[in-house]
This record gives structure tokens, C-alpha cells and sequence, in this order.
């Protein structure tokens, strides 16, 4: 539990309605006291950082020449938050820049009689660090960021009466300098003041700077679980092992596909946590739209409106594609072209619980059971007299879509179902109204 009486969120002016709701949920998966009061505390735009800074009679340490004006804007929020933390007679309190995201897991190594003035929970940090006597825990070397951290009172009169505003620096250079970690003797020196600081080994939150572009692409939708969209780079083996089924990762495609109609193959591919963090994602996102059925129910959304296909396809281009080739015994003929529409379906049972029969017009079709509950549901295949309802999240089917495999979405009756839809065509196609 991170004992706190409040939390100050840093953020800069912007037009963004959802930024607070945002916040909330983001909190949420922090373990602070329940009921926790939050405020957001604007600093300066970046463009308006020095005019700011002189505007409120401080000043910048000699020789820093901020590269990033946001820095500036920062370092006053920080500052600014110390002291009226302080006013408010705060015990202890938590101060979080915008772009947090709660990483963490092993929380209970704050269930310590070790304590400090400041504890990180977010930070760049270098080389140095120490352990604690607590594991898990460490005193901190030099830590060149500070985005997120826990402060008692004692750290909030050390802080303001640093002589900091006489010198603004970011709060991190200023935060090593006091512990005696700064690796520039006059940094070092230039404060008064004496910061016990801890960290977790690893950080409890990140900043968020490493989303993929195709959120951008979805009109800078801010997502809440970053985490799923971190599928590229240095996060994607993180990223297969959190999300994707061990045993599709290594192709043991006899050992787990069933056929329960010729050429309908049923096989787990991905992870609980994949289904229940896509489904928040999309109730998130929240704009259900009906684009198969132009006269039903919204009742679908496509992966790329919240920003999700190029981390999905990427997923079905590495472990669902090499399935497809080996069951239906695709080669040559462009088929390493195939691509597709992705959507989220959700069936509610009072409203739009079941899908007619028909047949999809693709090459190949997939389906992905992301809960299970509900009553009712499953795909139906009349031909063949076969109900497809897998009893584990994060399976799935695939079906050939042209002809031949006539189905239909078996009405639900209670609660709600959702799965994910892929249809998958030769080249890329756009949706019916010309967007991907
Ligand atoms: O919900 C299902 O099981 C079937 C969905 C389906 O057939 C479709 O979306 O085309
Ligand atoms: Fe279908």
C-alpha cells in the first residue's frame, strides 16, 4: 500500500475532456488508500515556460540551458505542488506527471518499516543504486528523472527550503542533489539540505512515451492499458510471453488445434490477461459502431479506431499466419499477402444478442473468445449440425469464408459476449467507407 493523504497530478493545458476520467482509471491500479482525493495541478505551457518562471520570481540555475522548455514547466509544477502540500498540511503525499502509467506488481515491498523522505516511484535512474535492507527496495544513485514519487512531510520542508527557487533545475537533478547522489559537485553543492531517499528496484509507474504511432493514427486516443499496445521493439518479447499463447508462439500447431468441423480448427491463442485488457480497452474507447449490419445494433468496433490493429496484426501475421499456411496448406500464390479487418464484437443480451446466418465473403475467418460470461452463444455452423463455443478465454476458430461455411452468432441470454473478428482477404482492403 503507498500511504498518501493526496495525489497531484502535473499536466499541461489541453483541450482533452477525457484527461481526468484518464486519471482515474490509471490510479486505480495503484494500490493507494481508497478514496484517496487527487488534484490536477496545470503548469505552464511549454512555450510560456520562461516567461512563467520570471513571472513567478524564479530562476533558473546558472549554466542550465534547458533543451526542453517542458522541463522548465515541470520543475515549477513540482515546486509549486511541495508548497502547497505543505500549506495543506499534508503528512504525505504523491506527485505524478501526467504521462504516468502504474507498471508495477510487487507493491507489498512497501509493507517495510523502512522509511524515507522521498521515495521514487518512477525514475530514470543510472548506475549506483544500493540495496536496501528491505529487498526489492534500493537507495537510489544518481537518478537523472523523477516523474512519479511519494513524499512525507519532512521531504516537503527539506524540498521548500532547498533554495531551489533560486535555481530551478529538474526535480530529479535536484532530488540526487540533496541525497548526495549528483555526479556534478556543484550541483551537488548548490542546495541546502539533506533528502533520505528509497526506490523500488523497479519502477512502479513509466512514463507512457513509448506508445505506438498508430495511436496517433486514432487521433491521439490515449489508451488505458498501455501496456498492450507496447508489441514492438525492445517490448515485444515482453509483450508475446504477457499476451500470446506459449505453445502457438512455438508452432506446436498439431499438438493444439482440434477440428471439430473439416476445416474449422479451434486452438488457444492468446492469454486471459490479452482478453480482459482488450475488452477494457474497447468499453474504454467506448464507440460502438455497426458496420456489418448497417441497419442492427452497434455492436462492433474496429481494432484501428483505438489504435490497436498494427499491434494486432502483427500477432496474427507472426503466430496465426504460419497456422493457416500449415492446416490449409497455403503456398506460393501470394498468400504471405493476406490481410485483415479486425473488429471487437459485443453481444448484449437485452439488446442485439445474436448475429443472422451468413457467410463472410473472406478468404479465412477468425474468431476469439474473450469471456465467457454469458449464456447462450457460439458459433453455429448448421451444415454441419456443430456449435463452436470454446470453455476457455482467449481461444479461438478459423473457417474458410467464401462458401461452404454458412454460420451465425447463437443468441445470448444473459450478460454479454465478446470476442474479436478478423476476416482476412489477399492485399489490404479498406473498411465499406474507405477507411482501414
Ligand atoms: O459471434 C460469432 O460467433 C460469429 C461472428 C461472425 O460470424 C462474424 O462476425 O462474421
Ligand atoms: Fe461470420
Amino acid at each position: 500500500m503507498i500511504t498518501t493523504e493526496k495525489v497531484y497530478i502535473l499536466a499541461f493545458p489541453g483541450n482533452d475532456a477525457n484527461k481526468e476520467k484518464l486519471f482515474a482509471e490509471r490510479l486505480r491500479l495503484l494500490p493507494l488508500p481508497e478514496n484517496t482525493p487527487l488534484e490536477v495541478v496545470e503548469v505552464p505551457r511549454e512555450i510560456d515556460a520562461l516567461a512563467a518562471l520570471n513571472a513567478a520570481g524564479l530562476k533558473l540555475m546558472e549554466g542550465y540551458n534547458p533543451d526542453d522548455k517542458r522541463d522548465v514547466s515541470l520543475a515549477m509544477g513540482h515546486w509549486r505542488v511541495w508548497h502547497q502540500a505543505l500549506q495543506e498540511g499534508r503528512q504525505s503525499v504523491v506527485v505524478l506527471e501526467e504521462d504516468f502509467v502504474p507498471t508495477g506488481t510487487h507493491y507489498h515491498i512497501l509493507d517495510t518499516d523502512e522509511t524515507a523522505d522521498l521515495l521514487y516511484l518512477g525514475r530514470y535512474a543510472s548506475d549506483g543504486d544500493r540495496p536496501a535492507n528491505t529487498g526489492g527496495l534500493v537507495r537510489p544513485g544518481y537518478s537523472q528523472g523523477a516523474f512519479a514519487y511519494r513524499l512525507n512531510r519532512r521531504g516537503l520542508e527539506i524540498l521548500t527550503a532547498s533554495g531551489f527557487a533560486e535555481q530551478i533545475i529538474p526535480a530529479g537533478e535536484l532530488f540526487s542533489a540533496l541525497s548526495g547522489q549528483h555526479p556534478d559537485r556543484e550541483v551537488k553543492e548548490a542546495y541546502t539540505g539533506r533528502l533520505d531517499v528509497l526506490a523500488p528496484m523497479k519502477n512502479f509507474i513509466s512514463p507512457d512515451g513509448n506508445w505506438h504511432a498508430s495511436l496517433q493514427a486514432a487521433g491521439g486516443y490515449i489508451p488505458l492499458h498501455p501496456q498492450l499496445y507496447q508489441a514492438f521493439g525492445e517490448h515485444e518479447a515482453a509483450w508475446v510471453k504477457r499476451y500470446v499463447n506459449p505453445q502457438l508462439v512455438h508452432r506446436e500447431f498439431d499438438l493444439i488445434c482440434d477440428e471439430p468441423i473439416d476445416n474449422v480448427y479451434a486452438f488457444p491463442f492468446f492469454t486471459p490477461a490479452f482478453c480482459q485488457e482488450v475488452i477494457e480497452e474497447a468499453e474504454h474507447f467506448g464507440e460502438w459502431t455497426n458496420y456489418r449490419e448497417k441497419d442492427g445494433d452497434p455492436i462492433d468496433i474496429k481494432l484501428s479506431s483505438f489504435g490497436l490493429d498494427e499491434v494486432f496484426n502483427q500477432a496474427l501475421r507472426k503466430y496465426l499466419h504460419p497456422l493457416l499456411f500449415h492446416k490449409y496448406h497455403l503456398h506460393g500464390q501470394g498468400w504471405e499477402n493476406l490481410t485483415s479487418q479486425n473488429f471487437i464484437v459485443r453481444y448484449l443480451a437485452e439488446r442485439q444478442g445474436h448475429l443472422g446466418l451468413h457467410n463472410d465473403g473472406s478468404y479465412v475467418s477468425l474468431i476469439v473468445t474473450l469471456n465467457l460470461d454469458y449464456d447462450g452463444g457460439g458459433t453455429f455452423f448448421p451444415k454441419y449440425k456443430k456449435l463452436i463455443k470454446p470453455e476457455q478465454v482467449g481461444y479461438a476458430s478459423v473457417h474458410p469464408g467464401l462458401l461452404g461455411y454458412l454460420h451465425g452468432a447463437r443468441p445470448i441470454t444473459r450478460g454479454r459476449r465478446y470476442i474479436l473478428a478478423s476476416f482476412f482477404f489477399l492485399g489490404s482492403r479498406p473498411f465499406s467507407d474507405g477507411t482501414y
